[in-house]
Order: C-alpha cells, then sequence, then structure tokens
C-alpha cells in the first residue's frame, strides 16, 4: 500500500515554547489513520502544519510524494476543531457558498448538497438561519461541506465533539463509508475510546513528540500482557487460586467467585503457552471462559507514556 501522507521530522515552536518536535508520520492511502494524545500535545498544530496554515520551522510534508504546495489545498477537506458559520446566512445559502469555495459550480454543489443534507436527515434545515442551529446541527453542515468536494484527504479535527452519542455514531458510520469510497482519512482526538472502531493506524503525540505509531493491529499485540480472563467450576476455588499462583502469575485483585465458579485473570510467563494454562485449569475442573486479554487504545497509551 502506498502512502498518501507522509511527514517527515516536523519541529514548530511558539517562541520558547516546542509544540511539536521532530515528528514524523506516514498516512497509508485509504487508511483511517488516528492522531491521538491529551489535550496540548501537538495535534493540531501538526494538522495545521499539514493543511498549510501553520509553517513548519523544519521537516517536511508530503503529499502522493510530492513536497506540499498550494494547488493541493482542493485535495484535502479539513473540519477544524474551531468551528465557525456566518451566523445571520441561512443555512443552504452558506452550504452552497462554502462548496463553491472549493470548486464546484453551483449546480453540482446544490446536487451534493441535496444528497448529503438527506443523507444527514437535515433536509428540512435548507432555509433556517444558521443561529437557530444547535451545536451538533452546525456541526453535520461542516461535516457535509468538509467531504463535498471529494478530496483525497480528508482530516477531522476532534470530529465527535458536540454530538449525542446517536450522531456521533452516525458521522463514525460516514467516516467509514467515505474511506471505502476510497478517501484517506486522519483524525485527532484525545478520546481513546473514539478509535477503536475506526482507525486503522494510529499515532499517539505526548508532550510535542510522538511517542508511537503504527497499524492498530499490530501495536495491540505488542502491548498484549499474556493476561488472560479465565472462570472455572471447581470444588475449592481457594485451594484453585493458591495452586494457579504457583504456576502461573494471578492478579488478586481480579478474584471473583459465583457460587463454586472462580474469575481470575492470569498471566503466562515467556515460556509458557496459552494451551498450558488452559491444559492446566482443565485439569483442575470445569473451564467456562478463557479470553486472552486485549489492551485497548487507553491502556496502550497510558503504558507508552510510562515508557517514555
Ligand atoms: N499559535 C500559537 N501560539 C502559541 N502557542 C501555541 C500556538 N498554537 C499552539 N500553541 C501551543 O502549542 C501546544 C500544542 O497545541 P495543539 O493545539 O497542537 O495541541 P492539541 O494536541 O491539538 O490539543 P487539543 O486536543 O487541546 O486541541 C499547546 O500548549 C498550545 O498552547
Amino acid at each position: 500500500m502506498s502512502n498518501l501522507l507522509e511527514a517527515h521530522s516536523v519541529s514548530k515552536k511558539f517562541g520558547d515554547f516546542t509544540a511539536l518536535n521532530n515528528a514524523s508520520i506516514t498516512v497509508p492511502k485509504g487508511s483511517i489513520f488516528g492522531l491521538l494524545g491529551p489535550n496540548g500535545a501537538g495535534k493540531t498544530t501538526l494538522i495545521r502544519i499539514i493543511n498549510q496554515i501553520t509553517m513548519p520551522d523544519t521537516g517536511q510534508v508530503l503529499l502522493d510524494g510530492e513536497p506540499l504546495a498550494t494547488h493541493h489545498i482542493k485535495d484535502i477537506g479539513y473540519l477544524p476543531e474551531e468551528r465557525g458559520l456566518y451566523k445571520s446566512m441561512k443555512v443552504g445559502e452558506q452550504a452552497l457558498y462554502l462548496a463553491q469555495l472549493k470548486g464546484l459550480s453551483k449546480a453540482e454543489a446544490k446536487k451534493r448538497l441535496k444528497y448529503w443534507f438527506d443523507r444527514l436527515e437535515i433536509g428540512d434545515w435548507w432555509n433556517k438561519k444558521i443561529q437557530e442551529l444547535s451545536k451538533g446541527m452546525a456541526q453535520k453542515i461542516q461535516f457535509i461541506v468538509t467531504v463535498l468536494h471529494e478530496p483525497k484527504l480528508l482530516i477531522f479535527d476532534e470530529p465527535f465533539s458536540g454530538f449525542d452519542p446517536i450522531n456521533a455514531n452516525l458521522i463514525k458510520d460516514e467516516i467509514l463509508r467515505l474511506k471505502d469510497n476510497g478517501a484517506t482519512v486522519i483524525f485527532s482526538t484525545h478520546r481513546m475510546e473514539s478509535v477503536e472502531e475506526l482507525c486503522d493506524h494510529i499515532a499517539l503525540i505526548h508532550k510535542s513528540n510522538k511517542i508511537l505509531d503504527g497499524r492498530l493491529d499490530d501495536i495491540k499485540q505488542q502491548y498484549k500482557t499474556n493476561t488472560f480472563e479465565i472462570a472455572v467450576k471447581t470444588n475449592d476455588k481457594f485451594l484453585l487460586e493458591k495452586e494457579l499462583a504457583q504456576n502461573f502469575i494471578v492478579s488478586p485483585a481480579s478474584f471473583k467467585t459465583l457460587g463454586d465458579v472462580l474469575k481470575l485473570n492470569v498471566k503466562i510467563t515467556d515460556q509458557q503457552t496459552p494451551n498450558n494454562l488452559l491444559s492446566y485449569l482443565t485439569s483442575k475442573g470445569e473451564v467456562s471462559h478463557f479470553v486472552e486479554l486485549i489492551p485497548s487504545a487507553n491502556d496502550i497509551f497510558i503504558q507508552a507514556v510510562k515508557n517514555n
């Protein structure tokens, strides 16, 4: 898979403050790439550099293998975190105006807007004033205007803030559909839980530095702790827990009992295999649950910060 975007060793200072320190990212074509990190980490700074709103002090950004140039602006659809619409304009009028700025003819813009307004169930709002819209409603308009001209690269900064869970899901599904139709997506968020179902690649930014990146599946494998959640039916739960602790590494805090079932998190050592644990458990009782614990993006982030 070739890369749509590459940022090489990008740094940016504001006065004495380093907002971004030598950060590199590679965004494969057709991927959804999550730029993750706490508030103030430097995500928006990197996104603004990609959008040519801010110039980097050092480093280079390539789009489709070429250095970024002004003509690339139409190849990128950008939904900024700070969102503003002209309050006194009507919704349809405003959307048409913004769509034409992206290079669409009026007729084409109208056709595409009608499609999207119906899709996001806001067809009735065409003649309403922007100031009558709630935050989430206005955000839907801005989402539409960002994707309308079908740019190669879509960049969404905190796209779900301001949406209720139902509309956040609606937007998630639309982002996945845009990817299926060939778009490449970068989105930035400090809410790790929103990445699990969406991103195939992630980069973690912490205090201006990129501290981790790669395919989410690969990273999850790397951060696995070989821990299994087990449930075993046994005559003596306390004896089994004690015996388990002699052979494996148990997490006492996870000890739970329900009738004659012992539930526990058990970690195997590097010398052991999951099968060693499973065979052992089967020899001791009836195993009703045996699942490897996969770290969440949040667990990975906490661990990566500790390792740095
Ligand atoms: N134009 C600027 N002038 C001075 N400092 C800035 C400027 N832009 C960003 N910064 C600082 O750089 C740091 C990184 O900001 P940035 O907006 O990139 O963070 P972020 O990761 O996007 O955070 P958030 O999730 O809160 O948007 C912050 O401490 C911010 O105050």
